[in-house]
């Protein structure tokens, strides 16, 4: 069995190929020695990301995937293909390639840009025009507005987008990214990186991206290779996996100080972590509700329907007097679906001024988190979690 590849990923996963990387180095014809024995699996299906500091090697890795650079020693597998030994020419149309400031030829519009792939394949004109389509409203892209105009005539935002819809084109098996967003704002860049990922949640493609900036890779990686000079992997985790147990103090430094903060955005909710406040229900008496309240020892109650979705909550100050549970409740703003991450919660908490956030799913109660239990699960989200160093990459 290989031993960098994640158990649940196989080879080939809905038409997305793995990649390997087995003692691959690049020496320079003056003798620098950009990577050196890599060994390296970018599993089918997911985004992988390179990140390190300027001149360790990540652009050097990347094009070497699809021979802009060519292996000096080693060998690069596309599923089963010895890439080493394909033609060049044809390689590169199985491998869709995004670069910072994207590359669009600037004399042709955006429609023949995006379509440039397909032709060289000899499609058909209908089925080019039809993909062009096709691409540019799953990039976000407006063919009627953007389709015949120039690159320079579209914003940077724009031109990213119009780039990686020419690079999905002939829909590729392997998506490489080198800072594909480093060359537009923060906010435009934080835009298209969730974009990035829902369009990838749809299209699932082998992704090799690189960047050097931490935050990116944490954001949109399932999993990071974070190198030194000279190609080194110093550990290939998962973000949360990474921020949490660096794997040495070279990572340490790299991911920052505020690792802990940063872990909060990739830190799942997870159900066992909930608290379970006593419950009260809207059809109940106050007097009842009082009682739960004093019995459990309890400030205030969830109140729920009854169908168990949330309907608010009481305080032990407002369940004086007669009536239902239902008059004195007040509304709870602070919720957050059960898919969101822990700083997502932390967030909405802060925003509402609330001393806890309702978890849901759909609409259904699951429990909530207090600042103490989202401190306990940021902790919890680590314990369970191994490290996996350069060593355990090494096949
Ligand atoms: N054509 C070349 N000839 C000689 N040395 C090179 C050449 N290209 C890259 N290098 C060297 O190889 C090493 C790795 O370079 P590479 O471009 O892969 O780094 P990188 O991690 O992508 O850096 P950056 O983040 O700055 O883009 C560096 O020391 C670089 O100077």
């Amino acid at each position: 069995m290989d031993a960098t590849a994640p158990p649940h990923s196989p080879a080939r996963a809905g038409g997305a190929e793995a990649i390997r990387l087995e003692g691959v180095s690049k020496v320079y014809p003056d003798g620098t020695v950009g990577v050196q024995e890599l060994d390296l699996t970018f599993a089918a299906g997911e985004l992988t990301v390179l990140v390190g500091p300027s001149g360790c090697g990540k652009t050097t890795t990347m094009k070497m995937i699809n021979r802009i650079i060519e292996p000096t020693t080693g060998r690069i597998l596309l599923g089963e293909d010895d890439v080493t030994a394909a033609d060049p020419v044809k390689l590169r149309r199985r491998i869709g390639y995004v670069i910072q400031n994207v590359g669009l030829f600037p004399h042709q519009t955006i429609r023949v840009n995006v379509g440039t792939v397909p032709r060289l394949l000899g499609w058909d004109k209908r089925r080019i025009a039809d993909r062009v389509e096709e691409l540019m409203v799953l990039v976000g892209l407006d063919a009627d507005v953007h389709g015949d105009r120039y690159p320079h005539q579209l914003s940077g935002g724009q031109r990213q987008r119009a780039g990686v819809a020419r690079a999905l084109a002939a829909d590729p098996t392997v998506l490489l990214m080198d800072e594909p967003f480093s060359a537009v704002d923060p906010i435009v860049r934080e835009r298209l990186q969730s974009e990035f990922l829902r369009l990838q949640a749809a299209v699932g493609k082998t992704i090799v991206f690189v960047t050097h900036d931490i935050e990116e890779a944490v954001r949109i990686g399932d999993r990071i290779a974070v190198m030194s000079e000279g190609g080194r992997v110093e550990q290939f985790a998962t973000p949360a996996e990474l921020l949490g147990r660096p794997a040495n103090a070279f990572v340490a430094d790299f991911v920052g100080a505020d690792r802990g903060l940063k872990r909060l955005a990739v830190t799942g909710i997870d159900v066992a972590d909930l608290e379970r406040p006593p419950v009260v229900h809207v059809a109940d008496g106050l007097a009842d509700a009082r009682s739960t309240l004093r019995s459990s020892g309890a400030r205030w109650a969830v109140v729920l329907d009854d169908d168990g979705n949330l309907h608010g909550w009481l305080s032990l100050e407002r369940a004086e007097g007669a009536g239902t549970v239902g008059s004195a409740a007040r509304r709870m703003e602070a919720w957050v679906p059960r898919e969101a991450s822990l700083k997502t919660a932390f967030a909405t908490m802060l925003q509402h001024e609330a001393g806890w956030v309702a978890v849901l799913d759909g609409e259904h109660f699951l429990g909530v988190l207090t600042p103490e239990s989202l401190h306990a699960a940021l902790r919890r989200s680590i314990e369970g979690a191994a490290p996996e160093t350069a060593g355990a990459l090494l096949a």
